[in-house]
């Protein structure tokens, strides 16, 4: 494709918008999973191409259990774009990750349980590997990004994705502690789970906005103050982005998620019906 984004940027609670692209066009893309969240901002920053996806919708429409996943992944897919930095507000679970930090996670646990989660089913079958769900090329990148910002960055650590939209209660908060789980979340799954099957590299840049519900000194999380974190680290989410974007090579020379498809389609070619194979010709034709 031509002049496709070097990079997509999924923004989630409290970054809507991003002022620094220039030259943009507002695409409405529609997909065979319906409408994404709201249209794809294309523009440039540091002379290329990015693309820009508002998670919860423009004005913040959407739950978490209501971002249309699948359109959003397949329209960001439909527009060449092979690499994903997601930026999510998250809740602590670690006394050492405190408000204002920053964690690039690299593990995940699927709380939700009404969500799609897959772009296979309905004649044809596939089923993709998760045991590391974040591309780690991607994430040294966004680390390495990350550093110049001032903000103390964790690299490594679990986030836990619940349904919500309530916050946990503080025995579901102690008892995630327990497991060892690092940060909690409400919108890394399926999101990660649906660009691994789009075999796009995707990483997270998880703003540390609160300590959950478990600290005995700290106040329960609230949704005051996630927002005012997040204001806080917008400049250091944007520059951040724009430090990744200079660092990318044009062509992806990741060697993984490119190729997760490979072996994954159980289906026999000849049972997938022409309807199917147009549905996710995206993702599927270079096997089929
Ligand atoms: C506004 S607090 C809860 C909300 O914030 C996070 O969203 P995102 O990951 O899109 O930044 C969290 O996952 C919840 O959806
Ligand atoms: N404590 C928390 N739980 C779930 N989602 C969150 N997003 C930000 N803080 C959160």
């Amino acid at each position: 494709m031509e002049n496709k984004p070097v990079l997509a940027v999924i923004g989630g609670s409290g970054l809507y918008n991003f002022p620094a692209l220039k030259n943009t066009q507002s695409l409405e893309i529609e997909t065979p999973f319906g409408m994404p969240s709201s249209p794809i901002i294309t523009g440039d920053l540091s002379g290329r191409k990015v693309a820009f996806l508002a998670r919860h919708g423009i004005g913040h429409v959407y739950l978490p259990s209501e971002v249309n996943y699948r359109a959003n992944i397949y329209a960001l897919k439909s527009l060449g774009v092979n690499r994903i930095v997601s930026i999510s507000a998250c809740g602590s679970l670690r006394e050492d990750y405190s408000p204002g930090h920053i964690v690039i996670p690299s593990q995940l646990v699927d709380l939700t349980h009404k969500r799609e989660r897959s772009f296979f089913g309905n004649g044809i079958v596939a089923h993709i590997g998760s045991a590391d769900p974040y591309c780690e090329k991607l994430s040294n990148m966004a680390y390495t990004a990350l550093l110049d910002s001032g903000a103390t960055i964790h690299k490594g650590g679990t986030y836990i994705t619940i349904e919500g939209p309530r916050f946990s209660t503080k025995a579901e908060s102690n008892l995630y502690r327990e497991w060892g789980m690092s940060i909690i979340g409400m919108t890394a799954c399926p999101e990660a789970m649906l660009a691994r099957e789009a075999e796009i590299c995707y990483t997270t840049m998880a703003h540390v906005t609160d300590y959950d519900v478990w600290h005995v000194s700290e106040e329960p999380v609230t949704v005051e103050m996630v927002v005012r974190v997040l204001q806080k680290n917008t400049q250091i989410a944007q520059e951040s982005i724009q430090r990744m974007v200079e660092m990318l090579p044009e062509e992806n020379d990741c060697n993984i998620c490119p190729h997760l498809l490979n072996n994954a389609i159980m289906t026999q070619p000849d049972k997938i019906s022409p309807q199917v194979r147009k549905k996710l010709d995206i993702l599927i034709n270079k096997y089929i």
